[in-house]
């Protein structure tokens, strides 16, 4: 079987970067990304192609050349999955907030919403493919609700996770590591998997084209992810060693990732990791275990966590300390609030965890961002329900301009990685700070000799 028609529910960070990757190698291929949000649609069919609602390098370009021609947005679900002849669902499975499994488990609502209009409006035959990262076994519960809601159509259903990064998402996509597809030993399984690999075999070499059963796809999705943020919290572990015994965690990164079975990446010591799924799909992976009776397996796997939220924690009681053990009314500036550089996304981005810790101590925090608004940060502020929202505004001021932010502040924390924070004039930034001028470094990229030159008091991770 040929494809010929692709829906995807769901226009998010993977939605709309896959589609527009598919559709500019596929160019005989029709994609229409839909989603419920009409802002985002919205904003994914702004006349101005950087106006887009994901910032990712060469996005805005990809999409300028696929949009109305063969890449649609759209908010008509019903029509886009009338069309199809396959359906990606690449919509969010965030932690559960209530009930069974509050904290830990994958939120389905979203999905089973999918499945059931997919049943509903589906009148032909279709592949349906889990693309949102689920709890090993969801293609059952899917394949329920699509055989016993359905009309008549007969449906396949496969399990292909992404594996992109934020950032790099469009690199990812055009040259990936390996492709994952999971199906069904049956024929008609096999047909639908061959389907989706054609897809793919037209940019991706064949030999990168993995195929599985079902079930070890969805749960290999959980396991990279949860080997990723094993090896982050691993090695931010060792930093805190690190600063007890006059041992350069960069130095031993680089001494034990030179060794070709451990591999240099990944091994970045920070001031913990973020994004919206590490930490969602760890819990996930641990809700399971535990729901098996697997508690050994489900403590190893949380101590991920726990490393990662003690990590956050002591980057902002450091500053506390350092600062003579008060902060309050005291003006710190952030370099950086995204969860990483190159992308606007700050899901459980450390920036805000610390940045709640140093509100607590009723410290004033100026805020730096090139791709974050203030506007989002309040919101992530607000999200965790410390404090009333008008508090947060109080407390917390973005800036356009780095130098602007750095103005009379007694000290600047680097959040995000960010390439320009690097190239600033740091003698500047120096001469407008109150004295002793502080920098916590929680990215390591600052050059700590050149600012201590300079007359800073620098500090990084695991030195
Ligand atoms: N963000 C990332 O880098 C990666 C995410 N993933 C996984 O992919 C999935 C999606 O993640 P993101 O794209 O980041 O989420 P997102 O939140 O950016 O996008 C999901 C979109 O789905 C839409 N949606 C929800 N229910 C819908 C429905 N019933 N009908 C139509 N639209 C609906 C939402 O309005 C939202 O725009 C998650 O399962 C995530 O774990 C996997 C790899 C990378
Ligand atoms: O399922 C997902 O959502 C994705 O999660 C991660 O991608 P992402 O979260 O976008 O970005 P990463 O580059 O993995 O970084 C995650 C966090 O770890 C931090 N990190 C990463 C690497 C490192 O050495 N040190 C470190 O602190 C980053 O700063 C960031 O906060 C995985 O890398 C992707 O393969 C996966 O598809």
């Amino acid at each position: 079987m040929e494809v010929k028609n692709i829906c995807c529910i769901g226009a998010g960070y993977v939605g709309g970067p896959t589609m527009a990757v598919i559709a500019e190698k596929c160019t005989n291929i029709k994609i229409t990304v839909v989603d419920l949000n009409e802002a985002r649609i919205a904003a994914w069919n702004d006349e101005d192609v950087n106006n887009i609602p994901i910032y990712e390098p060469r996005l805005n370009e990809i999409v300028g050349n696929r949009r109305n021609k063969n890449l649609f947005f759209s908010t008509n679900v019903d029509k886009a999955i009338d069309e199809a002849d396959l359906i990606f669902i690449s919509v969010n499975t965030p932690t559960k907030t209530y009930g069974t499994g509050k904290g830990m488990a994958a939120d389905l609502k979203h999905i089973e919403l999918c499945a059931r209009q997919i049943a509903k409006v589906a009148k032909t035959d279709k592949i349906i493919v889990e693309k949102s990262t689920l709890p090993v076994r969801t293609a059952e519960a899917l394949k329920s609700i699509l055989d016993n809601t359905g009309n008549g159509a007969k449906f396949q259903i496969l399990s292909n996770p992404e594996f992109l990064a934020e950032g790099t998402a469009v690199e990812d996509l055009l040259s990936p590591d390996r492709v994952l597809i999971g199906g069904d030993s049956s024929q008609e399984g096999q047909k639908a998997i061959e389907a989706l690999v054609n897809v793919y075999a037209n940019w991706v070499p064949r030999e990168r084209i993995l195929t599985t059963n079902v079930w070890s796809s969805e749960l290999s999705k959980l396991v990279a992810n949860a080997f990723l943020a094993q090896r982050v919290s691993s090695i931010n572990a060792i930093s805190e060693l690190c600063e007890k015994t006059e041992a350069n965690v960069n130095e031993v990164a680089k001494a034990i990732g030179m060794d070709s079975r451990i591999g240099p990446k990944f091994l970045k010591a920070s001031v913990g990791f973020g994004g919206s799924c590490f930490q969602k799909d760890i819990l996930n992976l641990v809700y399971i275990s535990k729901a098996f009776g697997l508690n050994e397996v489900a403590d190893y796997w949380e101590q991920v966590i726990i490393m990662n939220d003690h990590q956050k924690r002591r980057f902002s009681k450091n500053i506390v300390q350092t600062l003579y053990n008060t902060v309050s009314g005291k003006k710190i500036t952030f370099l950086g609030w995204a969860f990483k550089k190159d992308t606007n996304d700050t899901r459980e981005s450390a920036a805000i965890y610390v940045a709640d810790d140093l509100i607590n101590e009723q410290a004033y925090i100026a805020l730096y961002d090139p791709k974050v608004s203030q506007k989002q940060v309040l919101t992530d502020l607000d999200y965790l329900d410390t404090r009333k929202s008008d508090e947060n505004e109080k407390h917390i001021t973005s800036y356009n301009n780095p130098y602007e932010a750095c103005k009379n502040a007694h000290a600047i924390a680097i959040l995000t990685e960010w390439d320009e924070f690097k190239e600033y004039d740091w003698e500047k930034i120096y001469d407008s700070m109150l004295k002793p001028a502080f920098v916590f470094d929680g990215r390591n990229i600052l050059n700590g000799e050149v600012l201590k030159n300079i007359g800073f008091v620098y500090q990084s991770i695991g030195s």
